[in-house]
């Protein structure tokens, strides 16, 4: 069993209350974590107040995108340790986190490492009443010290997306990872210590929401901006956390993203992909597709070719090379995810296939399973239909007209991702165009490229991150104007 202590100053350190962390595999509990209280909270923030000022200011931006490089590849150097991490927390598959989100959380320092060196502010020369002219010209500044609330379901990707641009334009950092999944934020704070990024600049401070690090953090009025990626619902908390001196704030939220599929697609290609946008990762993936919308010709063949796929997928322990599902992070999101599949049948679905806890070995049965889980026949407005399960489970529902499933996608209070499978071009660019949503990939899913836009309209989030985007967040952009 671990005992994962908080991070501040470069120490790992503890202070009294612990809570467990229990396995997602067989709910055996796998680490003792300590709970940071408001003093540790204060002293985090302190810490991270002193580098901002101090040792990490002193270092020019060239080295500063070196040490971050160095992160990069001491990561990749503990490669195994931080799939270890995170299949141990999250119980994902440790294919998937070694060819997915392991390596991007290496890949999420150098893009930043690198961007921060190459982008030009603004420079304009104004005309002055006494014809001798002016110039204006801008620089970026850290906005200081950055609170980073992350989620579980992929905790090395979504907190390096956050701590990587933050110190590569010289902000410092406290981190408040998920309860679930503390674990690859302490390694971090190892790696970080092992490269020489100087104390303070990155600090971690483990507990929950309310009345815990979560609210400490985002309520504490030395943290000068906020990052959160996580529930819709928390992020609006956070919001009102942030308001208290005007801070900035960058939400990525929920989504009920949808997968529209056209009868010209590539089949084969289309029914691969929704096999991994609905299921992979347990569907616990903000950018999973829980409604699909069918073209009427290709409707019967699609939903038996992904019945079929969903059925072939072999559920199990993390660690065998031939597991494509592992359980969810917890049974209390496999209670949820439960209750939906009774929401289901309840509102008259068709349950394709799935809809229930798969068998296990017995070794396993304590664990958080669910079946993959497919349904066809409710409307529109089922719950189903309209709420974030975040499970691995879709709703397939067939259409006639491009007008009629571009109204269907965009009936929803979300607006994060979309899908499009088609061979025509010109429908896709027109329903890319169309469709409200921050995030439109065409025959394709989950495509990355770090230097593009990624987050949500409506209630799926406020604010971009990525590329410059994650720059505009980051920093203070200052106009200096001089009179010549
Ligand atoms: N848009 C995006 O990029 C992504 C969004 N998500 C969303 O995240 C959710 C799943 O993650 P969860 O961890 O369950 O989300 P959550 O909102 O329950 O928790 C996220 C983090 O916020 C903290 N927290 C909770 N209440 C708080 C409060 N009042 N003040 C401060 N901190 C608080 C939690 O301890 C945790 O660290 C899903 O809704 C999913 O769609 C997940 C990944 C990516
Ligand atoms: O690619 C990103 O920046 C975000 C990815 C989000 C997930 O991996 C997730 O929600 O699981």
């Amino acid at each position: 069993m671990k005992t994962i202590r908080n991070f501040i100053a470069g120490e790992f350190v503890s202070s009294g209350a612990t809570f467990e962390k229990r396995s997602p595999v067989n709910n055996e509990v796998i680490s003792t974590v300590a709970e940071a209280s408001r003093e540790d909270v204060d002293k985090a923030v302190a810490s991270a107040r002193t580098a901002l000022r101090g040792s990490w200011a002193k270092i020019p931006l060239a080295d500063r995108s070196e040490l971050l490089y160095a992160v990069a590849n001491e990561m990749t150097r503990r490669f195994d340790d931080f799939v270890e991490a995170e299949t141990a927390d999250t119980g994902m598959p440790a294919s998937v986190a070694r060819h997915a989100f392991v390596p991007r959380g290496a890949a999420n320092f150098k893009i930043f490492a690198d961007m921060v060196k190459n982008v030009p502010t603004e420079t304009y020369e104004m005309a002055t009443p006494d014809g001798k002219g002016a110039l204006n010209y801008s620089v970026r500044r850290p906005v200081g010290v950055v609170g980073v609330i992350c989620p579980w379901n992929a905790p090395l990707l979504l907190m390096t997306w956050k701590v990587a641009p933050a110190l590569a334009c010289g902000n410092t950092v406290v981190v408040k990872p998920s309860e679930e999944s503390p674990q690859s934020a302490a390694l971090l704070g190892e790696v970080m210590n092992t490269v020489g990024i100087p104390k303070g600049v990155y600090n971690v401070v483990n507990g929950f929401g309310p009345g815990s690090a979560g609210e400490f953090v985002t309520t504490h009025p030395g943290v000068n901006a906020i990052t959160f990626t996580g529930e819709t619902r928390t992020g609006a908390e956070i919001s009102k956390a942030a308001a208290v001196g005007a801070r900035p704030v960058s939400l990525e939220m929920g989504g009920k993203n949808a997968g529209i599929i056209f009868a010209d697609c590539d089949f084969d290609a289309a029914i691969e992909g929704t096999l991994r946008s609905s299921f992979v990762n347990t569907g616990q993936v903000c950018l999973g597709t829980e409604r699909l919308y069918v073209e009427r010709p290709l409707f019967e063949r699609f939903v038996s070719a992904l019945k079929a796929g969903a059925e072939n997928m072999k559920i199990g322990a993390p660690f065998d090379a031939s597991v494509a599902m592992g359980p969810m992070i917890s049974h209390e999101q496999r209670n949820k995810v439960l209750s939906y599949y009774k929401k289901a049948v309840e509102a008259g679905a068709t349950v394709v296939t799935g809809g229930g806890v798969p068998t296990v070995s017995p070794e396993l049965a304590s664990g958080a399973w669910v079946q993959p889980t497919i349904w066809t026949g409710l409307p529109e407005n089922a719950s189903i239909l309209r709420e974030e399960i975040f499970g691995p489970c879709c709703h397939i529902t067939p259409f006639d007209t491009e007008e009629e499933v571009l109204a269907l996608a965009n009936d929803t209070t979300y607006g994060l991702s979309a899908t499009l499978w088609t061979s025509n071009l010109s429908r896709a660019h027109r329903m890319a165009g169309a469709l409200e949503a921050g995030i439109i990939w065409v025959n394709s899913w989950f495509l990355r490229d770090l230097r593009t836009a990624f987050g949500g309209m409506k209630q799926s989030g406020i604010g971009r991150e990525g590329g410059v985007h994650s720059l505009e967040f980051y920093t203070e952009l200052k106009n200096i104007c001089i009179k010549l």
